[in-house]
């Protein structure tokens, strides 16, 4: 039986088909929304009941109830008679949401705060254009640059400009393209902690609004010091009246458990949980995004999750240039909170979470936070530090870290850092999962390795010689660059012959998909227009997260543990060898 509901204040219609999924339709028109959506257009629900009020809750905060009319039919309780009953709403603006359809009547405010800087101008402008050039905005929106610099609306329209480009496949109308985005973006400038400023940015979006329902959307694109009497200033003076408001938020998310539990309390003061998107842009990658696809819906991998196949697990970033310009944020910070407690952990929830109960925001960010709570603080014994010292490569030199003038002389910031990590549970007990992150190494690049167990009793083993390992399945997720997944397996050579050798089932990007991968950028900007949670950090799995790191980070910073020397371009310190060899790993990117 489907069953219809309606929402009162938008229209919108759901045809109920179970208790957990549900299909949105305008009212008017019968177009099916949320066009985005993967697959059926499912989306998952949250059903409240009390005697008197039942309620659908649709996970961007709108609400459909039951209309009178089919009360009968409802699989919720009866409503009480002739009453429309909904119950608050995930976010204070419960009824003005307009789920797209009524386009002529709601519109997204976006704005950029700390618009002159390099994330705005590198990331967030051009992301927001390619979300326009691919018609994912709404037909009516604003965007918004605020800081403190003097600029006019052209002049942040020129500065934008020599950043946008259109993507290789699409080039199509793009300059047309550019020259309507740039007319949609304008400049306020003012101080990140007046009230007042903001409230003149109210005033100037309310007269973009021109009177629709207004939902509003801030980027804190500024340092991390200012993010409170930004969002303070925002929420008091310029949130919106009736629509929702949304702020993301830039990592760090503070340095340790105790400032980040402060931070998420003063952003409590003045947004709820759900109005805050806790941006690590590494979920928003197109091979980050993939894994639980890869897991979830191929027979073949799901079996093999575990510590009866996995040896173990590596994850790895590297990059091939070092802190330049942002030694003075960097050496507050150093890679394991720049890189290992964020970027790569967050991938390793993904990758060692229990089945999910749907896809559902929520159900993922349970199994998420799960997986962080199971899993053993890191030990001093179990992280390797480094630091990148000058290096001349073919003439040219490269500097060392602490030759950047705003990093002190006797820094001990590590650069590079190699971390063994365990979870404790029934899948993934004693299986090492390694990480490694550095800046200024010999590439860049960014990648899941899963080394599978030895065959036992393999007939091929003479074959192999001593090298076991050599011989082993390894499946690799290349994140960037060159995305690909491969598998590495044994093969006969060709020929009379029984010769083996290793060989990869490749699965590369550019050469099984012509469509260039969108910049994480664009998924994370779009999901937050659309409430979409997923791929934001809750306030619990920050929690986790930090506890996982502070006691060492506490350990190193007060024992004043000096970091390994390696030169600006190699591959990093010896040590980490030793570490991954204590638990009988090699790692996979040196092999
Ligand atoms: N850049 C990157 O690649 C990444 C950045 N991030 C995070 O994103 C946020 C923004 O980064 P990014 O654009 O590089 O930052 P910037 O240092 O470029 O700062 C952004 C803007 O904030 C204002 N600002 C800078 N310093 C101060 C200050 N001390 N007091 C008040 N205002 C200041 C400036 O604007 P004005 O003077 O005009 O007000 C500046 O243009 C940060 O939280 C950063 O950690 C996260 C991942 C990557
Ligand atoms: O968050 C950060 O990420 C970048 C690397 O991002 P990528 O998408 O270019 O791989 C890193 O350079 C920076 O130090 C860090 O703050």
């Amino acid at each position: 039986m489907v069953t219809l509901y309606s929402s009162p204040s938008t229209g919108a219609v759901a045809f109920f088909y179970s208790n957990t999924s549900i299909r949105l339709y305008n009212y008017h028109n019968n177009l099916t929304l949320f066009p985005r959506k993967l697959g059926s257009h499912n989306i998952s629900l949250q059903i409240n009941q009390t005697p008197f009020c039942n309620a659908v809750h649709i996970q961007d905060g709108s609400v459909a109830a039951p209309p009178s009319k089919n009360e009968n039919e409802t699989p919720l309780k009866k409503l009480k008679d002739g009453i429309l009953s909904v119950t608050p709403p995930m976010e204070k603006q419960k009824d003005t949401f307009d789920f797209g359809g009524n386009k002529d009547k709601s519109t997204v405010s976006i704005t950029v705060v700390g618009a002159s800087g390099d994330l705005a101008k590198k990331k967030i402008f051009p992301a927001l254009f390619a979300l326009y050039y691919e018609s994912c905005l709404p037909e009516h929106f604003t965007i918004f640059g605020y800081a403190r610099s003097k600029m006019t609306d052209d002049e942040l329209r020129n500065m934008v400009s020599k950043t946008l480009t259109c993507r290789i496949d699409k080039r199509e109308n793009c300059g047309e393209k550019m020259e309507q985005f740039l007319k949609r973006c304008f400049y306020h400038s003012g101080q990140y902690d007046s009230q007042e400023n903001f409230a003149e940015l109210d005033k100037k979006l309310k007269e973009h609004e021109d009177g629709r329902f207004s939902n509003r959307l801030f980027y804190l694109s500024i340092p991390p010091n200012i993010f409170i009497n930004a969002v303070r200033c925002a929420s008091l003076s310029a949130s919106s009246a009736h629509g929702w408001t949304r702020v993301i938020v830039e990592k760090p998310f503070g340095r340790d458990s105790e400032s980040s539990a402060a931070l998420t309390g003063a952003l409590k003061q003045y947004l709820k949980e759900d109005q805050i998107f806790r941006i690590d842009h590494y979920l928003g990658k197109e091979l980050v995004e993939n894994l639980s696809v890869l897991r979830f819906s191929n027979l073949i991998f799901e079996p093999l999750w575990s510590r009866q196949y996995i040896r173990n697990v590596q994850f790895i970033f590297s990059e091939d240039f070092g802190t330049e310009g942002r030694g003075g944020y960097f050496d507050h910070y150093g890679i394991i909170r720049d890189i290992m407690q964020n970027h790569l952990l967050q991938i390793l929830a993904l990758f060692a979470m229990e089945t999910p109960v749907s896809l559902d925001a929520e159900d993922i960010r349970n199994e998420k936070v799960k997986v962080l709570r199971s899993m053993r603080p890191l030990q001093l014994d179990d992280v390797v530090v480094g630091q990148y010292k000058s290096h001349t490569k073919g003439g040219v030199p490269y500097p060392g870290y602490t030759d950047d003038k705003t990093v002190p002389k006797d820094s001990l910031t590590p650069t590079f850092a190699a971390a063994a990590l365990f979870i404790d549970n029934a899948r993934w007990d004693g299986v090492p999962f390694l990480m490694k992150a550095g800046k200024a190494l010999h590439t860049r690049s960014a990648e899941i390795r899963v080394q599978f167990r030895h065959v036992p009793g393999n007939l091929y083993n003479k074959n192999f010689g001593s090298d076991l390992d050599q011989a082993t399945n390894e499946l690799v997720i290349r994140v960037q660059p060159d995305e690909a997944i491969y598998l590495k397996i044994n093969n006969k050579v060709p020929g009379l012959g029984m010769r083996l050798d290793r060989s990869n089932l490749n699965l590369l990007y550019s050469a099984r998909y012509s469509r260039e991968i969108p910049d994480a950028y664009e998924r994370l900007l779009l999901d937050a227009i659309e409430g979409e949670r997923r791929l934001f950090i809750r306030s619990d799995e920050l929690d986790a997260a930090w506890s996982l790191f502070t006691p060492v980070l506490k350990e190193l910073e007060h024992k004043k543990i000096v970091p390994e020397s390696y030169p600006y371009g190699s591959r990093g310190p010896i040590g980490a060898h030793y570490l991954a060899a204590r638990y009988k790993v090699r790692w996979g990117d040196l092999a």
